[in-house]
């Protein structure tokens, strides 16, 4: 176990009051948190696995889609009844938060997102799953529907005893800023992702 659960209290939302859980992680004190919303004995729960990133989850960013899977997210965990959000403090795919800007500035220059981490010295995804699983372990849930459209989070939950029942696809926020980024996380990451590129020669 890497992590401990040190405090918790309501959250009212503007979906609902959820539960927020606070863990430390033993080794480096860093912290994350969970969102959990409703009677979370009754399983499998609705879950999902959301990293950290400021620029979408808080300045509105139009870059990535993570500010509209989050309120979309918390917005389906309430209007089921029950589920948790794991929000994983990973910013940037882990490479955190400087980098994540520097690498911005290399697709400004125009590499994909793969090869800006590339670029910078990082593998493409530097995150590390087993933390959730952990969290999830501390809520004592084992089995979980899970929102996502990376098949990795479910290979490396699975791997760590926690039983993906369903994947439910999240797919939300796709804009014109962001068309390429989903395109190079389909084709690049291994995303299941159903894309709608504009078309300028379309007539509909
Ligand atoms: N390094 C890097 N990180 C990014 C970039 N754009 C978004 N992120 C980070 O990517 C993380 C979100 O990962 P995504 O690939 O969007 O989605 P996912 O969580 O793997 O998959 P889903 O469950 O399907 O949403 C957050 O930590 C963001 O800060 C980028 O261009 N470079
Ligand atoms: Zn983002």
């Amino acid at each position: 176990m890497q992590l401990k659960r040190i405090a918790q209290a309501k959250l009212p939302t503007p979906w609902g009051t959820f539960t927020i859980v606070g863990f430390k992680e033993l080794a480096t004190s860093k912290d994350h948190v969970a969102m959990v919303y409703g009677d979370i004995t009754q399983q499998p729960i609705l879950t999902r696995i959301h990293s950290e990133c400021l620029t979408g989850d808080a300045l509105f960013s139009l870059r990535c889609d993570c500010g509209f899977q989050l309120q979309a997210a918390l917005q389906q965990i309430a209007k089921t009844g029950n589920g948790v959000l794991l929000y994983h403090r990973q910013e940037g795919r882990n490479i955190g938060l400087l980098n994540k800007i520097r690498a911005y500035a290399l697709q400004d220059e125009g590499l994909d997102t793969v090869e800006a981490n590339h670029q910078l010295g990082f593998a493409a995804d530097e995150r590390d799953f087993t933390i959730c699983a952990d969290m999830l372990k501390l809520l004592n849930i084992d089995q979980i529907k899970l929102l996502t459209n990376n098949p990795e989070k479910i290979r490396v939950l699975e791997q760590a005893g926690i039983k993906i029942v369903e994947r439910i696809p999240l797919e939300v926020g796709e804009n014109p800023n962001n068309e390429h980024y989903l395109e190079t996380k389909a084709q690049k990451m291994g995303h299941i992702l159903h894309l709608h590129p504009l078309n300028k020669d379309e007539k509909s």
